[in-house]
């Protein structure tokens, strides 16, 4: 049966749950119940679940022997039903509520008492009249009854007049409780948020709202403190934080503790860096101070070195991208080729020999013109553009390509010598002192050896290698010449400016073969007179 009780219908549960809550308890109920022969009989139609609790007729006497009824009838006024029953701890619903209020109902202690303010009736007056002092009143019920600051009214004035203490200021209240020096009951001037412009520690220090929760660094300033009121003793005995100074002495290594070493080491590499930055800006403002010679001005002109030949190259339509752009034309025939003035170029190159010691050099039987110069300095690059038979020679952009001392063959005319870069190759040191030691050794001892072309990067110029090969040279008075590569990486005033400079560092030698050639084997600029002069060489050469 109980269980029957506490089933779908909301109004049923309600009753049950008061029910059980109340002092008569769910026990007693049902008993009570039982008793009258009642049942609550629920009806589900059509889905809809609805109590008909109208049936419930549950009229059970208490042990006191008086009448009682949980629901009100049918036809019973609500406020009667209400008054009659004795059932005083069910919650009643708002209609009964403004009944009870409206209706002047006495309790026990003859009070009247309203817990809703009936239709029609002002809330302020029910705020006033009602005793239910434990209902939320509505924001504009507390402007009225004075627990808020009306619209308009100064808060200050608000504030002295309002006897609502308790009430937690907002925190502009607050600080213009501060600021205002509005007295308390006690007369003391208190404010529970800094005012603007107020100093944390004056406001700690002056402030008697001790009940606020401080910040953490009002915390932090209450702690540095020594006391606030007589009531808030603070935590001074914590000692103070001394920010710890370590001196370091740079120069004392005892110091285990420091990594001094590092330190200095840094310092010091830093400042050599700093040396050298400064070094190499004066060095490239001397490199800018430098006036070509008028001669080699029109050679540089003459011959459209330096980036000026590739941009006149790619507005032609050639695409500059490739490695030698007059060359990589699609469908170029031989005749392509035939344009080279000296005819001696134009004979097939052919690979003839390749030595890794001095022993197995080819025996000379060929005027011969090598290539020499740092790694990447495109020694293999010129032997193709000279030909232009692009691929006879290998060619990298990885320095350290050519490893062995190579000999091309340009029929029974010349013989053209590709030599091992020095400087930077991606090799063991040992291999790399090897490959200097055969080409020191070919350019000092060779016979037949013509001519040594000493390539140089025209931008990054002469380093201590070149001069190291120019001085053996020198000693086994071999000839050499002076070859600027790679002049379409820089400005044509710069090619000229470079060997200038090359020049005037060199007037003194005097195996030296001038003038300074510039080429470049991407354009095509200044080989033609590269070709003459070598050209040159191999019609009045003899064995
Ligand atoms: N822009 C430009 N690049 C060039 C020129 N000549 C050569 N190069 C490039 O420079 C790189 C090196 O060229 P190589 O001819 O292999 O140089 P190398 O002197 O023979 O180098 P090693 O064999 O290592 O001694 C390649 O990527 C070439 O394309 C040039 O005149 N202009
Ligand atoms: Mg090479």
């Amino acid at each position: 049966m109980p269980s029957k009780i506490y089933s779908d219908s909301h109004r049923t549960m309600w009753v049950s749950k008061r029910l059980k809550d109340s002092a008569f308890g769910a026990k007693r109920f049902s008993d009570k119940l039982s008793a009258s022969g009642e049942n609550l009989r629920l009806s589900n139609d059509k889905g809809k679940t609805k109590a008909k609790v109208d049936k419930i007729k549950p009229v059970v006497t208490n042990d006191d022997g008086e009448a009682s009824g949980l629901l009100r009838k049918r036809g019973t006024h609500t406020s009667e039903f209400i008054r009659k029953s004795s059932y005083t701890n069910a919650s009643p619903t708002n209609s009964d509520k403004r009944t009870i209020r409206g209706g002047k109902t006495s309790n026990d202690d003859g009070d009247a008492s309203g817990l809703l303010g009936k239709r029609g009736t002002h809330k302020s007056e029910f705020i006033r009249k009602s005793s239910y002092t434990n209902a939320c009143p509505t924001r504009s019920d507390k402007r009225t009854s004075g627990l808020l600051r009306k619209r308009g009214m100064p808060k200050s004035e608000f504030i002295r007049k309002s006897s609502y203490t308790n009430a937690s200021p907002t925190s502009s209240y607050k600080r213009t409780i501060r600021g205002g020096k509005t007295p308390n009951d006690d007369g003391d001037t208190s404010g529970s948020l800094r005012k603007r412009g107020t100093r944390k520690s004056e406001f700690i220090k002056k402030s008697s709202y001790t009940n606020a929760s401080p910040t953490s660094s009002d915390k932090r300033t209450i702690r540095g403190g020594k006391k606030l009121n007589d009531d808030s003793v603070v935590i001074d005995d914590q000692p103070k934080k001394r920010k710890r100074v370590i001196r370091i002495d740079p120069y004392d290594i005892s110091n285990k503790r420091l990594d001094d070493s590092i330190v200095i080491d840094g310092n010091t590499e830093e400042k050599k860096k700093d040396l050298e930055r400064k070094t190499e800006m004066s060095k490239n403002a001397q490199f800018r101070a430098i006036q070509p010679s008028p001669s080699i001005l029109s050679f540089v002109e003459d011959n459209l070195l330096g980036r000026r030949r590739l941009i006149e190259l790619k507005r032609a339509g050639y695409n500059i991208d490739l490695s030698a752009p007059l060359d990589n034309i699609p469908f170029s025939t031989s005749s392509e080729r035939e344009r080279i003035e000296e005819n001696i170029f134009r004979n097939k190159l052919t690979f003839f020999a390749a030595a890794k010691a001095s022993s197995s050099f080819p025996p000379p039987s060929l005027p011969e013109i090598a290539f020499a110069g740092r790694s990447n300095v495109g020694k293999s690059s010129l032997l193709n553009s000279l030909t232009r038979q692009w691929g006879v020679v290998r060619t990298s952009d990885k320095p350290g390509l050519t490893q062995t001392i190579n000999f091309f063959n340009l029929e029974t005319k010349l013989c053209l010598v590709d030599l091992p870069g020095y400087g930077f190759a991606y090799a063991k040191e040992e291999v790399k002192d090897a490959w200097e030691e055969l080409v020191k050794e070919y350019v000092s001892t060779r016979v037949g050896l013509k001519r040594v072309c000493l390539l140089i990067d025209t931008k990054w110029g002469m380093k201590p290698r070149d001069h190291e090969l120019i001085d053996l040279m020198e000693r086994s008075q071999t000839k050499y010449q002076i070859v600027l590569t790679k002049t379409d990486t820089v400005f044509p005033v710069d090619v000229a400016r470079r060997a200038t400079q090359i020049e005037e560092s060199l007037k003194a030698k005097k195996s030296i073969v001038q003038p300074t050639m510039m080429v470049s084997s991407k354009s095509g600029a200044g080989i033609r007179s590269l070709r003459t002069v070598l050209a040159k060489i191999a019609r009045f050469a003899k064995l």
